[in-house]
C-alpha cells in the first residue's frame, strides 16, 4: 500500500467511477477503511489476502476518524494514504492513527516529522502531527493524531540545488528491559543542508540478536549512501513526493540519486490515473557523479471544489 492507492482513490473521486486495489495485509485494509470513512465511500471485497477490492468514493468530508492496524503495521503508511485525501476534503480532518510508529519498510514517524513534513510544506501542505505513543514490532500500540487543513490547490516545487551539509544529528530509542548497549529499538540520523533546506535521513530498526552498534552502522551507511549521490532528496522522499508533484498546479523539478523502483511505479501509476506528465533525465554533475537525475513533472493542478 502506498500513496499511489490514494492517487487512484482521489482520481476516482473526480471521475466518479470505482477503482481496483491489490490488498494483502491488515495495514492495507486499515488504510482503505480509513479513506472509505473519510469519503463516505463503499468498499467491496476488503479482506486480508484479497487481491481485488472496489472502492466507490463519495465526497471527502473531513472530520474525525480513527484507524487502527491492530498490529505493528505502520502509522506512517496510514498517514501516507490519508494525507492527500484530507487535503482535498471539504473541511479540516483530525485522524487518530494507531499501530507501529517505527515499523520495517515504511516511513518512521521521526522521518515523517523531520524530513517529509518540512519538504512537503513547500507544496502548500499544512499538517500537525502529535506523537502520543511510540509502538514497535511486534506489539504495536503506537498512536499519532494528525490534523490537516484542506487546500485549494498544491503549488509546484523546485528542488535542484542541494548546498552544503551544516548539521548531522542522531537520535536513538530504547524500550523494554534490555540494556541499550545490547538492544536498540531504533536509530535515525538526519542531515540538513545549508540555505537550500534539503533534509536527508538514514535509519535502522533493532532486531532480536542484532547488537546495537550494528543498528547504528546500518543507519549511518544509509545516510552516507544518499549523501554521496548528490541529489536533493534521499531514496525514500523520492517516491513519497511523486503524488504531490502529480497533483500540483505547474511544473515541479526534483534532483535525485538513482531512481528507485517505488518511484518508477509511482510515476507509472500517476500517469495512468491522471494527466500528469513526468520526464526523467540525467543531470549534469560537477562532482563527476553519474547517478544523478532530474525528475520533472507537469502537474494536473487538482483543485478542491469546496474552497
Ligand atoms: N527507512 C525508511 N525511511 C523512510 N521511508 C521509508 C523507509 N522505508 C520505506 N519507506 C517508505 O515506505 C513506503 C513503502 O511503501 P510500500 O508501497 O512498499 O508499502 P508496503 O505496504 O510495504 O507495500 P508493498 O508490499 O506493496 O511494497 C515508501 O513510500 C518508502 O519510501
Amino acid at each position: 500500500m502506498s500513496a499511489l492507492h490514494v492517487l487512484s482513490f482521489l482520481f476516482n473521486c473526480y471521475s466518479d467511477t470505482p477503482s481496483l486495489f491489490n490488498v494483502t495485509r491488515p495495514q492495507h485494509l486499515s488504510g482503505l477503511e480509513l479513506v472509505r470513512d473519510m469519503c463516505n465511500g463503499n468498499l467491496e471485497g476488503a479482506t486480508v489476502g484479497s487481491s481485488e477490492i472496489t472502492l466507490t468514493p463519495g465526497k471527502i468530508k473531513g472530520g474525525n476518524h480513527v484507524a487502527d492496524t491492530r498490529t505493528a503495521g505502520s502509522v506512517g503508511l496510514l498517514m501516507q494514504i490519508s494525507l492527500p485525501c484530507a487535503l482535498f476534503a471539504q473541511g479540516p480532518s483530525e485522524l487518530c492513527l494507531k499501530g507501529g510508529t517505527n515499523a520495517e519498510m515504511a516511513p518512521q514517524i521521526d522521518y515523517t516529522l523531520k524530513v517529509f513534513k518540512p519538504i512537503v510544506e513547500r507544496f502548500g501542505v499544512q499538517f500537525d502531527c502529535d506523537l502520543k505513543m511510540r509502538g514497535y514490532y511486534p506489539k504495536g500500540g503506537g498512536e499519532v493524531v494528525l490534523k490537516v487543513n484542506p487546500v485549494k490547490e498544491l503549488s509546484p516545487i523546485n528542488m535542484t540545488e542541494r548546498g552544503n551539509i551544516t548539521k548531522i544529528y542522531g537520535r536513538a530509542f530504547v524500550a523494554g528491559v534490555l540494556p541499550f548497549k545490547i538492544f536498540l529499538h531504533y536509530i535515525i540520523y538526519v542531515s540538513i543542508f545549508e540555505s537550500t533546506g534539503c533534509i536527508f535521513a538514514g535509519s535502522s530498526l533493532g532486531k532480536k540478536g542484532v547488537y546495537a552498534d550494528k543498528v547504528g552502522i546500518e543507519a549511518a551507511e544509509m545516510l552516507l549512501r544518499n549523501i554521496r549521490h548528490n541529489g536533493c532528496v534521499d531514496e525514500f522522499l523520492q517516491d513519497q513526493l511523486i503524488i504531490f508533484m502529480a497533483l500540483a498546479n505547474g511544473t515541479s523539478r526534483m534532483r535525485t540519486g538513482p531512481i528507485t523502483l517505488h518511484t518508477q511505479t509511482a510515476i507509472h501509476m500517476a500517469e495512468q490515473l491522471t494527466n500528469a506528465k513526468f520526464v526523467i533525465r540525467k543531470a549534469e554533475d560537477e562532482h563527476g557523479n553519474n547517478d544523478t537525475y532530474i525528475i520533472e513533472c507537469q502537474g494536473v493542478g487538482a483543485t478542491n471544489p469546496s474552497l
